[in-house]
């Protein structure tokens, strides 16, 4: 495993994902905004679906499936990492010193819990009489949970030169990337293989990109969406550093318009075979602003790039980057449903080879239309994972696949 990604479909070998756990009970009808919920799922179910996907995935291409959980818990057995992780997630509730108190108080596996679904004013408290919580509430966090953590696609990306940890936009996302960080940092069967790209060394507060907007193209051609997640500033620093590894020649920013359902570039399109794309086409038509990055020169170590604006739409591009592209569209383009799907991700399908696709069972219009293009469909269930708004290419990190 070498942790660089060179296309969306070649078969799968390896994985990331999070089984989701009580980061999804914090959920409340009024904090789900907040954390990017559409509604309060039911944990148990959720959990089963999740279960069906990861097993689905193992059964039918024998890749290994990591999870989130065991990784983490390995890494915070070295205290230091532990405390520093600890400390960064009190910041947003000005607590920080409470830090070393939570570590006598817990062990390694319930930090690790802490970590990913928060902790509650009246949770250390039965642990810690004496706690002096300031201003807030006994039923305030002083840790906030993460629920979107199934959402393993978005706080990194694999590209064919390397890796890119996000800075994520939204503050409901923001820990889960300090998180993804620090296991690919520490972890022993990581931390010599990866190949940081962005953000540049010891570089703070750096401009926020998140995963589902990064789409592999071909060996050579890497797509980011400038989107509600993603700033321009940061598309840039990844296009000099993509470009500057010398295996991707072009990198395209696409601007998407910065609505709910087209929050990632990964919600509007995936590619599922070396011709095939699967997209939203009210989507392709929407974007009508793209740019494309190319290497002008690198001249004493430093790198310049060029920016051409192509008013071109997102179909145009796909067009040029791949030879001959066959376009399906969610529900085939019917318009009783080609939204309706969309909107609980009919076009973020999970390729896990060549033409094999992992999609929500809901989508039932989509999966017809991939069946008679000769695409082989797995389903899974999808009344509770769709509550986050986020599909199957949302929930997964390929970590290693066949090169193409
Ligand atoms: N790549 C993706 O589109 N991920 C889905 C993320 C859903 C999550 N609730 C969010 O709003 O960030």
């Amino acid at each position: 495993m070498n942790l660089r990604i060179n296309s969306e479909y070649g078969t799968l070998k390896a994985v990331l994902m999070h089984r989701p756990g009580r980061e999804i009970d914090r959920l409340t009808p009024y904090n789900k905004d907040f954390l990017l919920f559409e509604d309060v799922p039911y944990l148990e179910a959720l959990q089963q679906e999740h279960d069906v996907f990861s097993n689905l995935i193992k059964s039918s291409t024998g890749a290994t499936v990591y999870q989130l959980r065991e990784l983490l818990i390995r890494v915070l057995y070295d205290r230091e990492i532990l405390l520093k992780l600890v400390k960064d997630s009190l910041k947003r509730s000005g607590l920080v010193h409470l830090a070393e108190e939570i570590l006598e108080r817990y062990s390694t596996a319930e930090c690790a819990a802490i970590l990913t679904s928060g902790l509650k004013v009246h949770e250390l408290r039965r642990k810690y009489p004496n706690l002096d919580a300031g201003e807030l509430l006994e039923y305030a966090f002083l840790i906030t949970p993460c629920p979107n953590l199934y959402f393993q696609r978005d706080p990194m990306a694999l590209t064919p030169s390397g890796i890119i940890f996000s800075s994520m936009k939204m503050e409901g996302r923001q820990r889960e990337a300090d998180l993804l960080r620090t296991i690919f940092e520490n972890h022993p069967d990581f931390k010599e293989l990866i190949h940081p790209i962005y953000p540049s060394n010891g570089q703070q507060n750096p401009p926020s990109i998140e995963g589902g907007d990064v789409i592999v193209l071909s060996h050579e051609a890497v797509a980011i969406g400038n989107s509600e997640r993603t700033d321009e500033k940061a598309i840039y620093q990844v296009a000099k550093a993509l470009l500057a590894e010398g295996t991707v020649k072009r990198v395209y920013e696409v601007h998407l318009p910065e609505k709910r359902n087209y929050m990632h570039l990964d919600t509007v399109f995936t590619i599922l075979d070396e011709n095939l794309v699967l997209t939203y086409p009210d989507a392709m038509n929407a974007v009508l602003k793209t740019s494309c990055y190319t290497l002008k020169e690198i001249q004493d170590d430093k790198v310049h790039i060029r920016r051409e604006v192509l008013k071109e739409s997102l179909l145009t591009v796909l067009e040029r980057e791949i030879s001959h592209l066959e376009v399906l569209a969610t529900a085939d383009g019917n318009p009783d449903y080609s939204m309706r799907e969309q909107w609980f991700d009919g076009a973020n399908v999970f390729a896990i080879g060549p033409r094999r696709v992992i999609s929500y069972n809901r989508n039932i219009h989509t999966n017809r239309a991939l069946r008679n293009m000769g695409v082989e469909v797995l389903e899974i269930p999808s009344s509770e994972l769709s509550r986050g708004l986020g599909g199957p290419r949302c929930m997964t990190m390929p970590l290693s696949r066949a090169r193409v």
